[in-house]
């Protein structure tokens, strides 16, 4: 099994940087959420490197850990912020994040939100509809503002991910198709409370080969050329986000791969003046994260053995919705001191779902009341967690060095109907 690099065994504990998970554990209870601060930083590390040089403007696509943490640690590194709800934006602004370094994608926005983030001064709006396009000129003018837009173009590429975070395939819902973007282009350089400042595109997630974004941008660099026939001149190009991370024994492409690749090819075309923007989530905090849980009770049947542990689908849904596979850890398992007893085991949660599963046919030597790690949880993990089964979510923990904070305390039973009525 893999270990994320900043989260490592010292004498058969695991660690984050300096602190040992268990002392964790026991100090604030599991479910846990844990991030290494140094782990972010690394991350980071390995954009800003890879733009060294060059025009390039890094989004964290926040969607996949909006902790305020979190985005205040990107922030300081210079990050911009890709985001896809007035919720988001409102993050941002909450940690001093620059607007001017803001993205706002996603589908189906909403005039309050349009007109927020109009109003906060985003850098570009990724227009994914002409029904969008027709709103935000509207909003934009009854403001009187204008509003600085990318079309989203789907350049129908298979990414040759898990269909459920493929975007750019012509039968999925996001962006406009790459043959209709030149007309809509038109349309919005006559709308005058619009400005065209860029192309975007975003083909999926957790991509791990370099060529399904060379197919994207080959188009778009073509689109980008017939529109400057138009005498339609784009700024900057967006690639989206998409680089994956290492969930068992995937080498996904790096940051400087990506890059290099882009830029060879801006230059062979003379379009070096374009600003790259890349919108990266997953990469940036996906092994910077895990969740602890503990073994509530071990349950053999006929047909299986489980774990029944205090984490459960509300609190990691992956696994449900995708059939993701992350590595599960035994934190504490001193050499000598057990039987070698594994057996294969599907670690599931407490929630009434047969779907509430964790992993699955593991080889696990357990106890119960053992701590366990699910790796890799740095990524739409806290952020897609739901109080289902009024389950409070939990709390969420930065390591830093030797030290640690709390950055989310575990949520109240009581905040989690606080605000309901009971009707005579
Ligand atoms: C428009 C957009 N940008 C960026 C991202 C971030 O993607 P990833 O976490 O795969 O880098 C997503 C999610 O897939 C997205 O939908
Ligand atoms: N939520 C997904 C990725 C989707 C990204 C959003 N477009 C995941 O956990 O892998």
């Amino acid at each position: 099994m893999t270990v994320a690099p900043h989260f490592a065994f010292k004498n058969q504990v695991l660690h984050a940087e300096d602190v040992p998970l268990a002392a964790l554990a026991q100090e604030f209870g599991t479910p846990l959420y844990v991030y290494s601060r140094k782990a972010l930083q690394d991350a980071w590390q390995a954009y800003s490197t890879a733009a060294e040089g060059r025009n390039v403007l890094v989004c964290f696509g926040m969607k996949a850990n909006s902790n305020l943490a979190v985005l205040n640690e990107f922030r300081q590194l210079g990050s911009g912020f890709d985001i896809v709800s007035g919720g988001e934006l409102a993050r941002v602004l909450a940690v001093g994040g620059d607007p001017g370094k803001v993205v706002f994608s996603g589908v189906g926005k909403q005039e309050w939100e349009m007109q927020a983030a109009l109003q906060a001064g985003v850098k570009c709006f990724n227009v994914e509809s002409e029904a969008e396009l027709e709103r935000l000129a509207q909003v934009a003018a009854q403001m009187g503002k204008v509003a600085p837009v990318s079309l989203r173009v789907n350049p129908d590429v298979d990414a040759h991910t898990h269909p459920y975070i493929s975007t750019g395939l012509k039968e999925n819902k996001f962006g406009i198709a790459i043959e209709t973007a030149p007309e809509v282009y038109k349309r919005a350089a006559q709308l005058s409370s619009l400005n065209v400042v860029g192309v975007d595109c975003h083909i999926g997630s957790q991509i791990t080969e370099v060529d399904p974004y060379l197919d994207a941008l080959e188009k778009l660099l073509d689109l980008i050329s017939a529109l400057a026939g138009d005498g339609i001149h784009i700024k900057h190009l967006d690639l989206g986000g998409g680089i994956g991370i290492r969930y068992t024994d995937e080498t996904p492409l790096t940051p400087k791969m990506l890059l290099d690749n882009v830029f060879e090819r801006l230059q062979a075309r003379g379009l070096e003046h374009l600003q790259i923007v890349l919108e990266p989530g997953r990469s940036l905090v996906g092994n910077s994260g895990v969740l602890l849980t503990s073994v509530q009770y071990l349950k053999h049947t006929e047909a299986k053995n489980f774990a029944i542990v205090d984490a459960a689908m509300n609190d990691l849904l992956r696994p449900t919705l995708y059939d993701a596979w992350h590595s599960v850890e035994q934190v504490a398992q001193p050499a000598g001191q057990r039987p070698a007893d594994a057996k294969t085991y599907d670690v599931v949660g407490p929630i009434c779902e047969s779907g509430d599963w964790l992993a699955r046919d593991r080889q696990l030597d357990l106890r119960q009341g053992d701590l366990l790690a699910i790796m890799s949880a740095g990524a739409y993990a806290f952020t897609m967690a739901s109080q289902y089964n009024t389950r409070p979510r939990p709390a969420e923990i930065m390591v830093d060095g030797g030290s640690y904070q709390v950055v989310r305390p575990r949520e109240t039973l009581e905040s989690l109907f606080a605000d309901e009525k009971v009707l005579p």
